[in-house]
């Protein structure tokens, strides 16, 4: 589609390429029409939602937990806009794709590996100083930047200090929905 004004985003932004499919979200790159900056919008569909109110909650925790967090390897969230039937979070680009496609490949020397662990602890430390705590980590929530340096993304599920229980656990969900349904469906199964 030709780009117009009519069709940018809140004036801003204009989307191009899905860059992929989480359980509730798409992700594209997008391209800010004032200074011609990549970025990323995830935009979630409220449809998708069905009025769960856990669920807009986890996204409201998002938003606040994101927009406390501010390092080198964590993804940065710039803006957050919404519509009636959408949320669009606006985050930086990660250009380097996913750590689980590098490790798939097979293409991972020891000082490499020792690279993104030192970035992977310096990012979750910082989080804990900042009293969050990622539960959802995994290969697919690893970016990589243009210098193959790593960012840690995907925030919807984060639980805080505040949220832990006087038994000193943590009761919010842990993972994604969508791991939860397959660990539960296997159990059923046997
Ligand atoms: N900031 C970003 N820059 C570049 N690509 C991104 C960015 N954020 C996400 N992506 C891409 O979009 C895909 C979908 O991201 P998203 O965080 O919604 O879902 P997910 O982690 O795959 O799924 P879920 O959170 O539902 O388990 C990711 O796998 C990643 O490849």
């Amino acid at each position: 589609m030709a780009f117009t004004m009519e069709n940018a985003l809140f004036n801003k932004y204009e989307l191009e390429r899905l860059l992929g499919c989480g359980v509730f979200a798409k992700v594209y790159h997008a391209r800010d029409i004032r200074d011609g900056q990549s970025i990323a919008i995830k935009v979630i569909n409220k449809k998708r939602l069905n009025n769960n109110v856990n669920l807009m909650e986890n996204i409201k925790r998002e938003i606040s937990i994101m927009h406390r967090l501010n390092h080198l390897h964590i993804v940065k969230l710039f803006e957050v806009l919404a519509t009636k039937i959408k949320i669009y979070f606006v985050i930086e680009f990660v250009k380097g794709g996913e750590l689980f496609a590098k490790v798939a490949k097979g293409q991972f020397g020891e000082d490499l590996s020792r690279k993104h662990f030192q970035q992977l602890i310096s990012a979750l430390s910082y989080c804990h100083s900042c009293s969050v705590y990622h539960r959802s980590l995994k290969l697919k929530n690893l970016l990589l930047d243009e210098n193959g340096d790593l960012k840690v993304s995907d925030f919807g599920f984060l639980p805080v200090t505040e949220q832990i229980y006087p038994d000193g656990l943590l009761h919010t969900l842990c993972g994604t929905l969508e791991s939860t349904n397959r660990i539960l469906s296997s159990k059923m199964k046997k």
